[in-house]
């Protein structure tokens, strides 16, 4: 599943964007719907769920590992699964693109399963750390032949029955908790994660929801022991999946900085472990009101209206880091368009992404005129104070979706136009994304 010839595409300023606009569906709790369905035995229903590239990797690969996995005419996805324990050989490698939530948590559930399976992935993916889920599910009885320095492609020989471990976090990392989880479900005994410092909790959440017996203690500190009980039964769920705040980023930026914008993101997902951004935006002075707070798929939901609004730099708390982990990209481009120094530092984790963030938006700001200096953790940004950012520079997106759109919405208040010269991977997350701005734009949709 490597991407298709690069795209490269000018962007310049925009007219103020209005309107309502209805963001896809959670690209986290896209995966893990396959999966978990896939592991139940009869029939599942998935609306609302991402069609971008690499949630079809994932669907790709449950298939290939036995299940029935179909979309409807209607947009509403079907599972029939194999139940915990009954995942399949796949008859070749398992290609997770540009991946890495799809390649950490199968590596999981893999791990549990008499079954050896190959992972192999594109240029950005073959670069990014496993052996932070390698280590760990080692212990289990797992084997692993890895490409030097713990990469792609990798080979994992499952071992049935595997043995139950206790692993303590030693980054805040959803995908390596949900790792260990996943393999826990096979597995005899009870799995226990330690997470000192609490990550996207839509692991636990679903796997509760599809039947499995697990336990949340909260320790004074924040610390968080998940303890979930082996050998677990999925029964097959019906699963409307809440829009992805992540993608929602973007588009609430955006008519934060472009003036006379007033917008409303409908259906955004706002679980605390996903709301830093909000928060840090509301900080910075944005005006960001929540209309009609519900429940949607047991997650909080809301639809978020933005008005263009005087944003000021702010030093961002490191602690609220994992609960905006995916929306760096998008804030340093906010903080680009505020009065005054934004902080960043605690970012560490930006480093091992589809790109090193830091370094890749510190260029690219580079390459539009913002003053951005990047330290080992973070980037510190001086804001243009709503002034107009230079722009007319060359972005290399280094096939990292999240760097494309942040320098997108970056290009709609640039003087001059700035180049992306690839905006293909913005299909792995976000394949709506130019038609959901053009809406805004008042323009004629097109496809990029
Ligand atoms: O569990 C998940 O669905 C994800 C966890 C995060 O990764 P890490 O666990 O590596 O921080 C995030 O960056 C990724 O987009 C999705
Ligand atoms: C880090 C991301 O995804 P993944 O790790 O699944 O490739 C992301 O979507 O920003």
């Amino acid at each position: 599943m490597s991407h298709a010839a690069p795209v490269s595409r000018s962007f310049s300023a925009s007219g103020p964007l209005r309107g309502r606009v209805r963001v896809p569906g959670d690209k986290s709790i896209s995966h893990r719907s396959l999966m978990f369905s896939a592991l139940a035995v009869g029939e599942s229903r998935i609306s609302g769920l991402l069609e971008g590239e690499d949630v079809l990797a994932t669907a790709a690969a449950m298939r290939a590992m036995g299940a029935d996995v179909a979309r409807g005419d209607d947009g509403i996805w079907t599972v029939h699964g194999v139940g915990v324990g009954g995942l399949l050989q796949p008859r070749t490698a398992l290609d997770m693109g540009n991946s890495g939530t799809s390649t950490r948590l199968l590596m999981g559930l893999v791990a549990s399963h008499p079954i050896t399976v190959t992972f192999t992935g594109d240029a950005s993916l073959s670069a990014r750390p496993m052996n932070r889920v390698i280590d760990p599910l080692s212990r289990t009885g797992a084997a692993f032949t890895a490409s030097p320095g713990g990469r792609l492609p990798l080979m994992v020989r499952g071992l049935c029955p595997a043995v139950p471990i206790e692993y303590r976090l030693p980054v805040a990392s959803a995908q390596v908790k949900s790792a260990i989880l996943l393999a826990g479900l096979n597995t005899p005994g009870i799995t226990r994660v330690i997470e000192p410092v609490p990550t996207r909790d839509h692991s636990e959440r679903m796997l509760v929801g599809f039947g499995a017996k697990l336990d949340v203690e909260t320790e004074s500190d924040g610390t968080r022991i998940i303890s979930l009980h082996g050998e677990a039964e999925f029964r097959p769920q019906v699963i409307d999946v809440p829009g992805d705040p992540s993608s929602a980023g973007f588009l609430i930026v955006a008519a934060l900085i472009v003036p006379g914008s007033d917008v409303v993101v409908e259906n955004v997902g706002l679980n605390p472990t996903r709301a830093g951004l909000i928060e840090i935006l509301r900080a910075m002075g944005g005006d960001i009101t929540l209309l009609d707070e519900r429940i949607v798929g047991g997650e909080p939901v809301a639809d978020v209206a933005v008005r263009h609004s005087s944003l000021t730099g702010i030093e961002v708390p490191p602690e609220i880091a994992p609960s905006m982990i995916d929306e760096f990209p998008i804030l340093f481009i906010a903080a680009a368009c505020a009065q005054g120094q934004t902080v960043t530092r605690g970012l560490d984790e930006l480093r091992v992404k589809e790109s090193d963030r830091i370094s890749v938006m510190a260029e690219g700001l580079a390459a539009i005129g913002v003053i951005a200096t990047e330290t080992p953790d973070g980037l510190i940004i001086q804001g243009s104070g709503g002034d107009p950012l230079p722009g007319g520079g060359t972005i290399a997106s280094r096939l990292d979706h999240r760097i494309a759109m942040s320098f997108v919405i970056a290009g709609l208040v640039s003087k001059s136009a700035l180049t992306i010269d690839d905006i293909a991977p913005i299909a792995t997350s976000f394949p709506d994304f130019f038609s959901l701005v053009e809406i805004l734009q008042n323009r004629v949709v097109q496809t990029p």
